[in-house]
């Protein structure tokens, strides 16, 4: 593939923006990667792996020609970053981001760039796993995956599609939704199962006897807690900012919880019996629409 992008740069070269870089130059669409961090170590492993072209010791040389730059640190850094970068982004250079949250990076970002928010797109692929850092990071993450888009009125329809090529180059479905509606989507289905699979193992490994427990654990615990071994730090970032849907999917889950454990008490098992199978049709429902929908394109069909 001829260069798409001349320069682009990562900032938070992980799981994330190691597998968006990865990803652009398996297609060859990128001639140079430069990757900004907060830690050194992490960056030179990066390079080392060839994520990287170089790393970005000077942010304004960083930037300086950059056709694209993409933020993939913990969403609360959004912030800062985009206030390092700003003294230094030419005006034709697009910023997009891959944070799971919406809303607060859209305000984050409004805040720090004001007039000059036209150049940030904001985004969020819907793929990922419970590992992090460089080494995580593979080519093939987004192939076949959703990535959100929630632009901004001020957002041209070409910066926008610039975004959009760069995660269509990586194999991923463009979808775009308003930043609250994505997170109201997200708190219910990503965003309560991590809060949900963090606080079952804490609960668990808090017990007197926890030992016990966790070495008769077996794949049922290891299918329901996979998730619990995703960053804390990246976690606690997303709950935070995304605290109002959050609090509202976890107060409804509570009050399943409750009529559940009501069904439990009771020895209501026709009640319990609806519950499960309710969920367990609704799940093959799903399982069976994104097995159509993720059906991954032929490599040189995503080109
Ligand atoms: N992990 C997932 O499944 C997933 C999926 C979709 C989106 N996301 C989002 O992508 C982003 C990155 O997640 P990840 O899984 O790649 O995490 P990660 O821990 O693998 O990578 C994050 C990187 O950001 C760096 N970093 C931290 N603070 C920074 C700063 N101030 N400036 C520059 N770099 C900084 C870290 O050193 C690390 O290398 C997060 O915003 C997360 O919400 C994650
Ligand atoms: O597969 C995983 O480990 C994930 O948690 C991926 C996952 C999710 O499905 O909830 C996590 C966070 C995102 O922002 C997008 C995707």
């Amino acid at each position: 593939m001829k260069h798409v992008f001349d320069k682009v740069v990562i900032s938070g070269v992980g799981l994330i923006g190691g597998s968006f870089a990865r990803a652009l130059k398996q297609a060859g669409a990128v001639r140079t990667v430069v990757g900004l961090g907060r830690s050194r170590a992490s960056l030179e492993r990066a390079r080392e792996l060839g994520i990287i072209d170089a790393i970005g010791d000077d942010i304004a040389d960083a930037v300086k020609g950059a056709d694209l730059v993409l933020l993939a640190a913990p969403v609360a850094q959004t912030g800062p970053i985009l206030s390092a970068l700003l003294p230094h982004l030419e005006p034709h250079t697009v910023v997009t981001d891959a944070g799971s949250t919406k809303t607060d990076v859209t305000e984050a970002a409004r805040k720090v760039l004001g007039d000059r928010i036209h150049q940030f797109v904001p985004g969020h692929p819907i793929a990922g796993r419970e590992t992090n850092g460089p080494d995580a990071a593979i080519p093939d993450l987004y192939r076949g995956k959703k990535v959100v888009l929630t632009p901004v009125p001020e957002n041209s329809a070409e910066d926008v599609e610039r975004v959009a090529q760069a995660w269509r180059i990586c194999g991923a479905i463009i979808h775009r939704l308003s930043p609250q509606e994505h997170d109201k989507v997200f708190a219910s289905v990503s965003h309560l199962p991590h809060l949900l699979a963090f606080a079952l193992v804490d609960d668990i490994a808090r017990k007197p006897h926890a030992d016990l427990l966790f070495q008769y654990a077996a794949s049922g615990f290891r299918d329901f807690t996979r998730i619990a071994g995703s960053s804390p730090e990246m976690w606690r970032d997303i709950s935070l900012a995304n605290q109002e849907a959050l609090l509202t999917e976890l107060d409804a889950y509570m009050a399943q919880l409750t009529s559940v454990r009501a069904q439990l008490a009771s020895g209501d098992g026709k009640g319990l019996e609806a519950v499960y199978s309710n969920a367990r049709e609704a799940r093959e429902r799903w399982i069976a629409a994104i097995e159509t929908a993720e059906a991954p394109p032929p490599k040189d069909l995503a080109e």
